[in-house]
């Protein structure tokens, strides 16, 4: 699939899409339990790739959707579906997206949510476009209770999917961890897509502090908590799992204006450029960093010229400040070099250990700084968690 310009940030668009999508298929988001499907199958609200609409295609059922559809109702209730995350943790927000749901788009919602230790036993299997939910399933999925699990978003109308009005942004305040959410629709309809915006919990009482572990990973917890550029791609799409698909599944800046008409390189063979891009990171475990991966996978005629990253340690009330700030205030923390400049190559999964990562101690955040712009699919940050404690008071960066 083509890469798409990602939306900038803006005053409109809440704070939350920073976060993870912690449903999305390659976080391993699993529909576990659909009322109906017949027009088209609930798993379509967990793709990573934006909808379509293919205004000819149609199916046995009727017009084919990208999306979850149900059938018109002439029976009593409402349909709803049961999400396992990929990667359990606090949510933050939800974005149902309607896109090309128009006289068909699902009225009204309400969301649940649930911490479930043991995973149910039943599954759907296949594409089941056609189908309703057998009896027997029905009868599985009630040992769930899930029509008495914790609201986080009441009954709620909804937009269409008329272009710019597709989403439907709901903030959700709830401090537990979350593995299952219920999405109600009322009485039935459509949605294109479901991302539930949050941040992974994971259970760090079992890691010793002897374990080397990405501590920026989106499983353990990692989120992308500022940027510069995000136009082709978005930086929290460097911490997912695996190696990245294609070049959408990465960090990919547009190319910087302010680049010289003519390029020249300095003595290491670095490109003098005025300019760069940067993305912020928060750990997902205060740790020390002792062995990098940068892979710029797919990125072939425009990975970046350089890269340098950099880290500090800091509060949640000094992260808190920062980010109002957009990190580019006289507050700006003192970052400190965890790896000095270093030449990058096309496609290549770049790989520092020994001397070449710099020892700073116990950090919270890292920079990702590259010059003059372009793509990295992945960064992997492995290091040893350190307790809350030892970050401070006396490491913690003088901002
Ligand atoms: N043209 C339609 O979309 N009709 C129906 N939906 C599908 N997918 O065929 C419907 O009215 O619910």
């Amino acid at each position: 699939m083509a890469n798409r310009p990602v939306q900038k940030e803006t005053s409109r668009r809440p704070h939350f899409l920073q976060f993870n999508n912690l449903a999305c298929e390659t976080a391993g988001g699993k529909v576990i339990f659909a009322t109906d499907e017949w027009f088209a199958p609930a798993r379509n609200l967990l793709k990573r790739d934006p909808p379509e609409f293919i205004a000819t295609a149609f199916t046995e059922y009727g017009k084919w959707m990208d999306g979850w559809e149900t059938r018109r109702k002439r029976i009593p209730g409402h349909d709803w579906c049961i999400i396992q995350l990929g990667v359990p943790g606090i949510i933050h927000g939800f974005d149902v997206d309607t896109s090309f749901f128009t006289g068909n788009y699902a009225p009204y919602t309400s969301i649940q949510a649930a911490c479930l230790d043991q995973m149910p036993s039943f599954t759907l299997e296949g594409d089941r476009t056609g189908m309703a939910a057998s009896p027997s399933q029905f009868k599985a999925v009630e040992q769930l209770n899930s029509d008495s699990w914790e609201e986080l978003v009441p009954i709620t109308k909804l937009k269409p999917g008329y272009s710019e009005s597709c989403h439907n942004y709901l903030n959700v305040t709830y401090p537990h961890r979350v593995t299952h959410i219920r999405i109600n629709i009322y009485p039935d309809g459509g949605i294109a897509r479901l991302k539930v915006y949050g941040i992974g919990k994971k259970d760090w009482s079992t890691v010793s502090s002897q374990d080397l572990v990405d501590l920026v990973a989106l499983v353990n917890g990692g989120v992308c908590v500022g940027y510069s550029d995000a136009h082709f791609g978005h930086p929290c799409n460097m911490i997912g799992i695996g190696r990245a698909d294609n070049m959408g599944d990465g960090w990919e800046s547009a190319r910087r204006l302010d680049r010289p008409k003519v390029l020249k390189v300095d003595e290491k063979g670095i490109l003098q450029v005025p300019g760069f891009e940067w993305a912020i990171l928060r750990l997902g475990h205060p740790g020390i960093i002792s062995k990098i991966e940068v892979d710029t996978n797919h990125f072939k005629g425009n990975f970046p010229d350089s890269c340098q990253i950099e880290a500090c340690c800091l509060t949640p009330d000094e992260e808190n400040n920062l980010i109002r700030n957009q990190w580019c205030s006289d507050k700006t923390p003192k970052w400190r070099i965890l790896l000095p400049p270093h030449k990058l190559k096309a496609h290549h999964r770049h790989m520092f250990s020994g001397e070449s990562v710099v020892q700073c101690g116990p950090v919270t955040h890292v920079r990702l700084v590259i010059a003059p712009d372009g793509g990295v699919s992945r960064l992997r940050l492995w290091g040893r968690p350190v307790s809350n404690n030892m970050t401070r008071p006396q490491q913690i960066s003088k901002l």
